[in-house]
């Protein structure tokens, strides 16, 4: 038979690659070395060529998306593939359980539980604990499923928390008696039932005779021990990954998966590809010589006959404001489609969202909602509807018992009765007496919380209203704990709000003004879905596999990035590798922003460029901006100048001052009250005359 075209542009490598089977295969390389191509093309090859029955090969990759990808790439190259099995680890389990749920003790219609469900459920075992205190557990329990261990094993490497055996034996017995499954289940149910049931074995060691992986060093030690149980004696295993792409540690993925393979699957064939198809000399350089800085790697060469391309631009800008607007600016000149822009906390995708709806800018934001749809940002606006109209039934029924505080619905429907329509938290100050217990107490905070924020909204500024909600609700602890279970980044969003605000001064008048604009931006949203030419805006984490031509890293600052989710030391090992990820996503333009200072929780704060910055080699840039803040060539400002400030009102100077190459000014307000600022960084201070006072 005549060789397929899809084979002539594969190089020596490549071709190696695609055409091997019979014993188990590693391909490791760098990032856009066609790692996903040789498995796409592969795939084609052993169905048209090598006479495997599509039916017969397993595809797994790391996300839906690229599930579907995979599966129209295929189907592309030839027509025979159509049949082959491509999907996620997770969606192969519940394919397996659900096929043989009677074998797993599992309903056929079971139900998969995510976190909050598998909370719930914790709960309900327990008398007397709170559901806050459980959530550790949670978190505890899906590690430990994640390195395949029962309630049963030794769990000392998961935590040494004595409780942790009992609770997850208890919880476990109860999801396993309701024949429901958690994620953790969809790998480690399959595993056991292929390991017990050899029958079972007999059939999947039948049907599957070529298994492949994608993105293999993101795999943890369940999903290693899967793939395991199904390579049968004359299954075909064929793994890929790069070890300098492996980001998902803190969620258990194990590198040593990759590093170990040849020792666990005998007589394995390595194949390294060296030559990078994506990027231009440049971009390839950058990346090759910030990953030169890990210690932890088996290390690699990438060449490329791409051309060299435009140099890297590192761009310093005041603020996050100004890093949106800058984007905004430079998107004119290519399709929308062509960019993505990188952050490393969801949060960060506000101030760009902000832009380009005010702007037009179609956008989308890939793994993740947009910041207003986002749960606990849903939380802050019902509370601060609720702080600016009382009578928001939606709103209360939103907050008045997240995060818990003893309100159940009897009490609500009474609260709801007594107000008839009217104010809500009238009514529950006039049910009040009659309650006892958890309730009252609840209740009670609740209204004091209002009463002291609507107090605080006359005079304080929006900012300091919102943080102040923030904190005495109980949001921040509530959504920390969600962080800490699930590695989300929902505090940076609360954090993000009240950055949000800090534009908007005081008042009630602030508040009405601030959730008009977010109401408009929302309503601005939906129209311009339809284009099919985006912007995308992206985590890091989230451009696994992906490539644009044109790559805009933001926050490119200390702190930030690298960074640490908040809960843990820096890993910088780990953080390096986010950084290499993201960096080959480039094609033919690569550009970093930073700035010089920051909102954190609503207060500029200085920001100092990312160390990763200076792993760059300097011939390969440009540089755009001030890396530090332009010296004051002399002070702007004099004792008796006048200024008004958005939160303080008017002021006089009192004395002015170089503080290094920075002045630093102290002023008295109207009011009493004394503040110093930088007046370069700060964006609500502006010099008035005297006159005008
Ligand atoms: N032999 C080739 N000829 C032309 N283009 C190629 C070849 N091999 C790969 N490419 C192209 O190079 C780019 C990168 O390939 P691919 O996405 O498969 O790399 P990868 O190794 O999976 O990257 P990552 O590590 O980022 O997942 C793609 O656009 C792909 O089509
Ligand atoms: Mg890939």
């Amino acid at each position: 038979m005549r060789s397929p075209d899809y084979l002539e542009s594969l190089n020596p490598q490549q071709l190696e690659a695609v055409t091997h089977y019979g014993t188990p295969l590693l391909i490791l390389a760098g990032a856009g070395s066609g790692k996903t191509r040789v498995i796409t093309t592969r795939i084609a090859y052993l169905c048209d060529v090598a006479g495997f029955d599509p039916r017969s090969i397993l595809a797994v990759t790391f996300t839906n998306k690229a599930s579907r990808e995979m599966a129209e790439r295929a189907a592309s190259l030839s027509p025979g593939t159509r049949g082959v099995m491509i999907r996620t680890f997770h969606s192969f389990g519940a394919w397996l359980l659900r096929r043989n749920a009677h074998l797993a003790g599992l309903k056929s219609g079971f139900t998969i539980y995510d976190d909050d469900d598998s909370l719930t459920l914790l709960h309900s075992t327990q008398d007397s604990r709170k559901k806050q205190d459980l959530k550790r557990y949670v978190r505890m329990i899906s590690r430990a499923k994640d390195y395949a261990l029962g309630p049963e094993d030794d769990l000392t490497t998961i935590s040494s928390d004595p409780e942790l055996p009992r609770l997850y034996r208890l919880y476990q017995e109860r999801l396993d008696r309701m024949g429901n499954v958690d994620f953790g289940d969809l790998i480690m149910k399959p595993v056991r039932l292929l390991g017990e049931v050899e029958e079972l074995r007999r059939r999947f060691h039948q049907r599957f005779k070529a298994v492949m992986v994608d993105e293999y060093q993101d795999s943890n030690v369940a999903q290693f021990k899967l793939l395991k149980a199904l390579s049968g004696p004359d299954t075909d295993i064929c793994v890929v990954g790069d070890e300098d792409q492996s980001i998902y540690r803190f969620r258990g993925a194990e590198v040593q998966n990759i590093l170990n393979f040849s020792r666990e699957f005998k007589g394995t064939r390595v194949i390294r590809l060296e030559e990078n198809y994506r990027s231009t000399g440049t971009i390839l350089a950058v990346a090759s010589s910030v990953i030169a800085n890990n210690q932890e790697r088996l290390g690699k060469t990438l060449w490329t006959r791409n051309p060299e391309g435009v140099r890297a631009r590192i761009v310093y800008l005041r603020d996050h404001d100004e890093e949106a607007e800058y984007c905004a600016r430079l998107l004119g000149d290519r399709r929308y489609s062509d960019t993505a822009i990188l952050y490393r906390t969801n949060a960060q995708s506000l101030a760009f969202e902000s832009v380009f709806l005010r702007r037009g800018i179609p956008y989308r934001i890939v793994g993740s909602l947009r910041f207003y749809e986002r749960e606990e940002v849903k939380d802050v606006l019902a509370f601060l509807a609720f702080i600016s109209n009382s009578l928001d039934e939606v709103a209360f029924r939103r907050i008045v018992n997240k995060p818990a505080r003893g309100i159940g619905n009897t009490t609500l429907q009474r609260i709801l009765d007594q107000a008839e329509g009217d104010d809500l938290l009238s009514a529950c100050e006039a049910i009040l007496p009659s309650l006892g217990g958890r309730s009252a107490a609840g209740l009670a905070g609740f209204v004091d919380l209002f009463r002291r924020l609507q107090q605080m909204l006359e005079s304080a500024p929006l900012a300091e209203v919102i943080e102040l909600l923030i904190r005495d609700s109980g949001l921040y602890e509530y959504h920390q704990k969600q962080d800490e279970v699930a590695a989300t980044q929902k505090t940076s969003n609360l954090e993000e709000m009240v950055n949000a605000a800090a534009d908007y001064g005081r008042g009630p008048e602030a508040l009405v003004s601030f959730l008009e604009d977010i109401e408009l931006d929302r309503s601005r949203m939906t129209a311009e879905e339809e284009s099919g030419e985006y912007v995308t805006l992206i985590t890091m984490h989230n451009t696994k596999g992906l490539e644009f031509p044109r790559v805009i890293i933001t926050g490119m600052e200390e702190e930030l990035f690298p960074g640490n989710n908040g809960f843990r030391e820096v890993d910088y090992e780990e953080e390096r590798r986010i950084f290499y990820v993201s960096l080959t996503r480039a094609r033919e333009e690569l550009i970093l922003t930073s700035c010089r200072s920051r909102f954190i929780w609503g207060r500029r704060n200085l920001q100092s460029p990312s160390c990763f910055l200076r792993e760059i080699p300097q011939e390969r840039v440009e540089v755009e901006g001030d890396e530090k803040p332009a010296a004051s060539a002399a002070l702007t400002y004099s004792p008796g100048d006048g200024v008004y400030h958005d939160a303080y009102g008017t002021g006089v100077v009192v004395k002015s001052w170089l503080n290094g190459e920075r002045e630093l000014i102290i002023v008295r307000f109207e009011t009493g009250r004394s503040a110093t600022f930088y007046p370069e960084f700060e964006n609500h201070l502006e010099r008035v005359y005297i006159d005008e006072f």
